[in-house]
């Protein structure tokens, strides 16, 4: 049984390495990430997780891991900027209120797919223009879902969050072994 991280986020990779998992194999999937028309956060990051974990080659026997982090305001998706002037646009929507963060799991091994969603809530502070400009020249904010990672700088900027810590970062470690467990992946082995 080979355990294929379909992912090319690097933070994933290192939260499965928290739980002490080295996949096998890693191989990002490549899937239109485009909302649909008036599709609300928490279905987004569900059929996404999904549709990666389907997208990735895999033998009947190998389990694929797969996720999806998105940041939601109420019923709008932010994803990942598509440069720093849409950063700013997110940072400043985000700056002074709280949001949601949706990461799903989806685990596959065969026909079997199974899921979680893990929510949390985030609170960031109000961020003055000497603030959003060191962020914005950090580039931190480059493929990060809202476009800020709780992780590094932005951390800062975070002073309070109900939820999960990696499912923001973009894996729930918690949800990931009980999944990979329940698809007979040997995480509680005694090395
Ligand atoms: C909110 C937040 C997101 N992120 C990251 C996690 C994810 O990598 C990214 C959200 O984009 P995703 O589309 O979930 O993942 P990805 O494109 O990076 O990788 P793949 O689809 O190949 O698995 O945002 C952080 O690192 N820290 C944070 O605080």
């Amino acid at each position: 049984m080979r355990l294929i991280l379909g992912s090319g986020s690097p933070r994933r990779k290192e939260l499965l390495a928290q739980l002490g998992i080295v996949p096998d194999l890693i191989l990002p999937p490549d899937i239109d990430e485009d909302p649909r028309k008036g599709e609300l956060p928490r279905p987004y990051a569900m059929r996404l997780a999904r549709e990666k974990a389907l997208a990735v080659p895999a033998g009947p026997e190998d389990v694929v891991l797969c996720a999806d982090t998105t940041v939601a305001m109420g019923r709008r998706i932010l994803g990942k900027p598509g440069d720093a002037g849409q950063a700013a646009e997110f940072l400043t929507l985000l700056g002074g209120r709280r949001h949601q963060v949706i990461t799903a799991i989806a685990v596959r091994r065969g026909e079997r797919v199974l899921t979680r969603e893990s929510l949390s809530a985030v609170k960031m502070k109000r961020l003055s223009d000497a603030e959003l400009n060191a962020y914005l020249a950090s580039g931190d904010w480059q493929g990060k879902a809202g476009g800020y990672g709780i992780q590094g700088l932005a951390g800062a900027f975070i002073p309070w969050i109900s939820g999960s810590f990696t499912a923001i970062m973009g894996l729930p470690v918690a949800e990931t072994a009980a999944l990979l467990a329940a698809v007979g992946y040997p995480v509680w082995r005694q090395e």
